[in-house]
């Protein structure tokens, strides 16, 4: 099992194409279909110890892997039963299900266990699970006695439509994922789409997600991916690449004995109609390692370390600031909008976010020709490049092509995009996050990685790191003051 930082993110398509790649070097799907069960299994025998083992498998090649790992695990002496939605559809599925000699019972009668396994449907999911094509299955005759029958006799299951009365494909899966003690996912929860991260039906929340080959868009966008549980990476001999990856730790520079405040980077941050979220971003700049962090308007209280002055363009004209941030309760009066306008024509990098995003288009940002990072949230995106179903990643793209900026979409899945295709997504952090201020925590990070002279992208995914690190730390209920002094000991376990 791998982690998952840095590691690609391909939807689909082009999981499927990077499998089509292995495929036409003569490798066959059953032998990746092998590959993948092997893995599976592997994994499940470490975690399920003595436990006996459920695996549910579907119509395809999903399914296929289920029964893959069911016939591994059964030689490696593991007791395992499998129960199936329908009969294989595919050919290497079909191959799979004829490998696996136990019997196979239906979903809707099968009995829990303590290690649940659902192969029911991976990256092939279309439409919700119980619609037009899950039947409820009904036990024929020939099958009424499947599991008496001796090793290695076929099954023959019939299908009848979904009737009244009889329980869904979604009941089967909640009433034996919460029998269970340890629920793993094969390559996704079944009912999530692959690449928009939406559940197309509400699967359980799993404990574990066994990512096969690469890491997909639901396991890590909303609202997919807080039915995966924690994620680990199976190799299959498939390799990847994209420009997508999963967000990594970074790696930054530290003082050296030359080192003096400037060079570790100076931060401007610009204030406005509310102190404290400019005092926010100040302190989070500092704490996530500027040099030397100047305050422009009015501040108020600690740290004695801030630079505080009135705004003035000639405090602006400062150039040693590596980075200016505005927007953390700037306002959107006139004096807002002339700080905003200031800010623009100061030719200093710049995180533009908050209240700052609702006076500006993407045109106006597309024109200035320093670096640009923008943080909006859901609705500061909407209001500035409008709204869409398309899924967060390809907006946050798009954004950043528009704009020709660094995006980066927060929430519970910040997507962070760079207008040449590069995308890196961040792990949900901590739910605790979602309280008032740490947006203006961010800007400030953000500022600090900026002013240190990353590279813009790298400014933005290092800001990103060091704000959820820091959140991690503090566990629950913590406040944005918390938040931006535990970057502090975010930077230092660098
Ligand atoms: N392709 C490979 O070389 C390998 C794939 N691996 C595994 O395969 C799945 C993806 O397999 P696929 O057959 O494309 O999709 P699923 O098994 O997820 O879905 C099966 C099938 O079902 C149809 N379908 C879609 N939605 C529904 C629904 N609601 N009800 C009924 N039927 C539905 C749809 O037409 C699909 O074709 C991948 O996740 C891996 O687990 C292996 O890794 C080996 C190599
Ligand atoms: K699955």
């Amino acid at each position: 099992m791998i982690g998952i930082e840095g590691q690609p993110v391909l939807t689909a398509a082009e999981m499927r194409a990077a499998e089509d790649a292995v495929i036409a070097t003569g490798v066959s799907v059953e032998m990746l279909m092998e590959r993948a069960g092997t893995a599976i299994a592997g994994a499940v025998r470490r975690l399920a110890g003595a436990n006996e083992v459920l695996i549910l498998c579907g119509p395809g090649n999903n399914g296929g892997d289920g029964y893959v790992a069911a016939r591994v695990l059964a030689e490696m002496g593991i007791a395992v039963r499998v129960a199936a939605l329908s009969e294989p559809k595919t050919d290497a599925a079909k191959s799979a299900r004829a490998g696996w000699l136990g019997p196979v019972e239906t979903l809707a009668a099968a009995k829990p266990a303590p290690i649940l396994v659902d192969a029911l449907f991976g990256t092939g999911l279309t439409r919700p699970l119980d619609a037009s094509t899950t039947p409820t299955l009904n036990r024929s005759p020939a099958d009424a006695g499947a599991q008496s029958k001796p090793l290695g006799t076929p099954l023959e299951l019939s299908w009848a439509p979904a009737s009244a009365g009889e329980r869904s494909v979604v009941e089967c899966l909640h009433s034996l994922a919460n029998a269970a003690q340890l629920s793993i996912a094969i390559d996704l929860p079944s009912g999530l789409a692959t690449d928009s991260g939406r559940a197309l039906s509400t699967p359980p929340v799993f404990d574990l997600t066994l990512a096969l080959g690469a890491i997909k868009p639901a396991h890590l966008l909303q609202p997919a991916a807080r039915y995966c549980g924690q994620i680990h990476l199976l190799d299959i001999g498939v390799p990847t690449v994209s420009q997508a990856e999963v967000l990594k730790t970074p790696s930054l520079p530290t003082p050296g004995p030359d080192s003096h405040k400037y060079t570790r980077g100076m931060v401007a941050i610009i204030a406005g109609t509310m102190s404290g979220a400019s005092d926010l971003a100040a302190l989070a700049a500092m704490r996530a390692g500027a040099g030397y962090v100047t305050l422009l308007g009015d501040s108020e209280g600690p740290p004695h370390a801030l630079v505080r002055m009135p705004f003035s363009d000639y405090a602006l004209a400062n150039e040693r600031i590596g980075a200016l941030v505005i927007g953390p309760g700037l306002g959107r009066d006139d004096a807002a909008k002339a700080r905003l306008e200031a800010a623009l024509t100061s030719g200093h990098p710049l995180i533009i976010d908050g209240d700052a995003l609702r006076l500006l288009d993407p045109d106006r940002i597309k024109a200035l020709d320093v670096p640009v990072i923008l943080t909006p949230h859901s609705g500061e995106f909407d209001v500035l490049f409008g709204k869409s179903n398309a899924d967060k990643i390809t907006r946050a793209r798009e954004a950043a092509t528009r704009a020709n900026a660094i995006v980066v979409f927060k929430g519970a899945d910040t997507v962070i995009a760079a207008p040449d295709g590069r995308v890196r997504i961040a792990p949900g952090a901590s739910d605790w996050l979602s309280t008032a201020g740490t947006g203006d925590v961010l800007a400030g990070a953000i500022g600090a990685m900026l002013a240190a002279r990353l590279d813009p992208l790298d400014a933005a995914c290092a800001g990103v790191w060091l704000h959820g690190d820091a959140a991690r730390r503090l566990g629950a209920a913590f406040i944005a003051d918390d938040l931006a002094e535990a970057l502090r000991s975010a930077r230092a376990s660098l």
